[in-house]
């Protein structure tokens, strides 16, 4: 192979923060034209790796990067890969809702533009024959927050590419962070389908992902990091899933027996009926001590909202919840009064409502037991450290320091820590949102036991999610929504990933009903 079919050759990527080794001498081809998958587990590297392509972080002295076959100097000035020909799609798309398809296309070549005049119907124009392109049929005046989420993000993949495009990078590189995890499972084959037209330009795309299923099915070759390192680069489709994981993990995963059985006469705990609110309507629920019930559907069809209108986290227009043997109103809950109420709800985006990056994650983890637990007149640290130690113990939090911000954590290691920052105060009822999402394969059989260990304990779960392997490893049920409401039940042998998957695409499509 030469070296111009070389898309992207990074070698000997080193990186340290404050002592700890976050990346130790990584090598990585990207050829022209491939999907290449970067796997590894919470904390292995993958975003350093990525963010000292974006010129974000300078990497350890050693390191060198070539781009179609010419070295380019380290580290990358911030914000300049891009006319270096590499393009980055982050998880949460950098688009802003409340502008227009053209306008969020246009962002950053405005940004650099010395036009005076503005042609917004040029503009568009040229939106419309690019999405023709790709055959897609998106209107680019239509406002952003119009669109379906997977619109969404093949909006945020189409203008990295034109804009490597306009600056003179045709191919270049395009590097995809964990594009899928908010998808339904039916729209990744849309965005998979725009991958591959974008590869087969001669892009080189690097595809960051935790979902295995999605790696074999998309990438040509993957890299694998373990503990900074890189543990080897497989020609997937030569690669079975379990050497997949093991190469991941460092060892054989036990397998987990199946969807879980509720004992017999296990007594109700909660019951709710006629919740209206949102997409939702008229939802009648029992659910019993110790049982774990999951939400799913097409996006928009209603289940990703049940959880926060029982929590007061969005306005319910009728219902009751009765809990352990108190019935309330609905719409006059608040998450203060809900949390009370013994009820907790782990949302999906943590960055944004469920913890404080800025703050040590001794901070963050104990913030809900400080008045109950530690003390009652002042903040004593030492009982908040060692709360937090083992805490970060019990879920596998790594590198367990509670002293450090929670942004420095990893996105995975973050999701355990508001896990165990709620779990602690031994709820009643649980309402998880895509609780593992960005959680690694191997520490995801950690969480799965958290939130087992509580409902061992009495507590029923509500998970509402669009992981349908997920759903079939923790859950007793699995409700299947469609335009608002739950058209079907799987139950026993029923719950498992390819009866879900089936079941939701049988469910009418309501991705345009409201547009
Ligand atoms: N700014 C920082 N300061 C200190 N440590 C950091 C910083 N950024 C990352 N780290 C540490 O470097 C290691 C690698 O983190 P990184 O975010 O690259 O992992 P990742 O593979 O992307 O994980 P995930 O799959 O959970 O997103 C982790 O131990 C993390 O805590």
């Amino acid at each position: 192979m030469t070296e111009e079919a070389m898309g992207l050759q990074a070698l000997h990527f080193s990186k340290t923060f404050g002592g700890h080794r976050a990346l130790d001498d990584v090598s990585l081809t990207l050829r022209k034209g491939e999907i290449h998958g970067l796997l590894g587990q919470n904390g292995c590297g993958k975003s350093t790796f990525i963010k000292i392509l974006a010129g974000y972080h300078a990497p350890d002295p050693g390191a060198e990067l070539i781009l179609g076959g010419r070295p380019v100097s380290l580290p990358l000035p911030s914000g300049r890969s891009q006319a270096l020909g590499i393009s980055i799609v982050h998880q949460h798309l950098g688009l802003i809702p409340s502008l227009s398809v053209v306008e969020n296309l246009e962002l950053s070549q405005l940004s650099a533009s010395r036009e005076v005049a503005i042609s917004w119907r040029a503009k568009r124009e040229k939106a419309a024959a690019t999405f023709a392109r790709y055959g897609l049929d998106i209107d680019p005046a239509l406002p952003l927050s119009r669109l379906a989420a997977v619109e969404r993000a093949m909006v945020a993949i189409i203008r990295a590419v034109e804009d490597l495009r306009s600056s003179g990078r045709d191919g270049g590189v395009l590097i995809l962070d964990e594009p899928t995890p908010f998808l339904p499972k039916r729209d990744v084959q849309k965005l998979f389908e725009l991958v591959r037209q974008i590869a087969a330009t001669g892009a080189g795309v690097l595809f960051v992902s935790h979902d295995i299923d999605e790696v074999q099915e998309i990438t040509d070759r993957a890299t694998i990091l373990r503990d900074g390192r890189n543990t080897g680069t497989v020609d997937t489709k030569d690669c079975s899933r379990q050497q997949i994981i093991e190469l991941i993990v460092g060892r054989k995963l036990t397998q987990t027996s199946g969807a879980p059985r509720l004992p017999a006469g296990a007594p109700g705990l909660a019951s709710i009926s006629r919740l209206a609110g949102g997409g939702v309507e008229a939802l009648d629920l029992d659910l019993k001590a110790g049982e774990i019930v999951g939400m799913t559907g097409l996006l928009g069809s209603g289940f990703e909202q049940v959880n926060y209108l029982l929590y007061g986290a969005l306005p319910a227009r009728a219902g009751t919840l009765t809990l352990g043997g108190t019935t309330s109103h609905i719409p006059a809950h608040d998450p203060a009064a809900s949390i009370r109420a013994g009820m907790v709800l782990i949302p999906g985006d943590r960055n944004e409502k469920a913890a404080i990056g800025v703050l040590p994650i001794e901070d963050n983890v104990t913030m809900p037991v400080l008045g109950s637990r530690l003390s009652r007149w002042n903040v004593r640290r030492a009982a908040m450290r060692n709360l937090a130690l083992e805490l970060g113990e019990t879920f596998g939090v790594s590198p367990n320091r509670p002293h450090q911000p929670l942004s420095s954590l990893s996105g995975g290691n973050a999701q355990k820590v508001v896990l165990a920052k709620w779990l602690q105060t031994g709820p009643k009822l649980i309402l998880l949102d895509e609780p593992t999402q960005g959680v690694d394969v191997g520490a995801r059989e950690r969480v799965f036991d958290a939130i087992r260990k509580s409902t061992d304990g009495g507590a029923a779960v509500i998970c509402a999610s669009s992981d349908y392997e997920q759903l079939a490893a923790l859950c007793h049920r699995v409700l299947i929504f469609s335009g608002g409401r739950v058209v079907r039940t799987l139950e026993g042998a029923d719950v498992s990933k390819d009866q879900i998957a089936r079941a939701c695409l049988e469910s009418p499509s309501l991705l345009r009903a409201a547009s």
